[in-house]
């Protein structure tokens, strides 16, 4: 059993990884827009009222983006801090907005970055929040310029901005949304044994080191399980290749269900399946392994099984599925359908 894996290890929450990734966008958002707000001021000038304070809220808001990037304020990924975010966002363009020219021109559309901000890392029912915040923000501009809506003029200007918020929100949460679905298909199809559904090689790899640092950590024992199927190749000669499938997934679900959900339970390639138990000694492996030999006595189904347990076996993860692999070869040369433990006297494997 080779426990070499040339991939990189498979990274379980992907909507994490989407925000993650999302996130540094927030910053460039950010850095976009006060890069825009400085060249403004660079060609038109400070507006002569409220102009130093402008300048001040811009550096003010800089500094704010930029600690937060450094610190990795968001690393942790709270969509409330992100909203906060979005929010300071909405402030600093509504107070830019305010000291300039107001909503009636171009600038106005700097809500956009605010809208994708939102949409990119809070999804479609935040963002139409965000965007109603923004129509509030936005009427109360109109207002305080002195302007009448109550024309056809102003309605159509006001309507048609509020409008592309809206549609440029919803389409960028949905896209968002749709990425993060198939990121989770793609992390299904990457961790699962297709015919089975349960953990392919790769994925247990990954989460048993993870199982074995905590285990470590704690000084908790764990157990390693390898089962192989005895005579399999005899039930696909004689009965068919969708007979040897079928013994297959019989196992898979025995296997499934005898754990528990801590467990882990792998199909490690062809005929053999690898259970990892935290939190088990070696006898009590030993012992569900021989009420789950006992389950299936009667039937066809028949399979060899080899245990190796943490400390008591080994303290690295790869010998002890080497030791499990070993005695499950045990098992085998004894005449199959049975469990055997790592033999203590070879623990030192390595
Ligand atoms: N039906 C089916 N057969 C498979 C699958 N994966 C591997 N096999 C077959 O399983 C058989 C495994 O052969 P062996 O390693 O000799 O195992 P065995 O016949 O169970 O014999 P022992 O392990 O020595 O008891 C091979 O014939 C493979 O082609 C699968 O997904 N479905």
């Amino acid at each position: 059993m080779s426990d070499q894996d040339p991939l990189p290890p498979l990274v379980w929450n992907s909507q994490r990884v989407q925000i993650q990734g999302f996130t540094t966008g927030l910053y460039q958002i950010e850095w976009l827009l006060v890069m825009l707000v400085t060249l403004y001021v660079v060609v038109m000038g400070l507006p002569e009222e409220g102009g130093w304070g402008l300048l001040l809220a811009t550096i003010a808001y800089f500094g704010f983006s930029l600690m937060a990037s450094r610190l990795r304020f968001f690393d942790d990924r709270q969509r409330w801090l992100l909203a906060i975010h979005t929010w300071i966002m909405i402030g600093f363009i509504t107070w830019f907005l305010y000291s300039t020219e107001g909503v009636t021109g171009p600038l106005a559309s700097l809500y956009l970055l605010a809208v994708v901000t939102s949409a990119l890392t809070l999804g479609v029912l935040a963002t139409l929040l965000e965007v109603a915040a923004i129509a509030a923000c936005y009427l109360l501009l109109f207002q305080l310029g002195g302007t009448t809506l109550m024309t056809p003029a102003n309605l159509a200007l006001v309507s048609t901005n509020l409008v592309v918020f809206l549609v440029v929100g919803y389409l960028t949460a949905a896209l968002v949304k749709a990425i993060q679905v198939s990121n989770r298909m793609l992390l299904a199809m990457a961790s699962q044994d297709p015919l089975t559904g349960l953990f392919n090689r790769r994925a247990f790899t990954d989460l048993a080191h993870t199982i074995h640092a905590m285990a470590e950590r704690s000084q908790r024992p764990y157990s390693v399980i390898v089962i192989d199927m005895d005579g399999l190749k005899a039930i696909n000669d004689s009965q068919g290749h969708e007979a040897g499938d079928r013994a297959i997934l019989d196992l898979a679900q025995r296997l499934k269900g005898c754990a528990r959900s801590s467990d882990l339970v792998a199909r490690h390639g062809g005929d053999e399946f690898v259970m990892l138990l935290p939190d088990t000694d070696a006898d009590g492996a030993r012992q569900l392994m021989k009420r789950l030999l006992a389950s299936v006595a009667s039937s066809e189904l028949q399979f060899s099984i080899g245990v190796a347990s943490y400390p008591e076996h080994g303290v690295r993860l790869e010998h002890l599925l080497v030791h499990a692999d070993r005695a499950m070869y045990e098992s085998k040369a004894s005449g199959g359908h049975r469990v055997s433990l790592q033999d203590p006297v070879q623990r030192e494997y390595g």
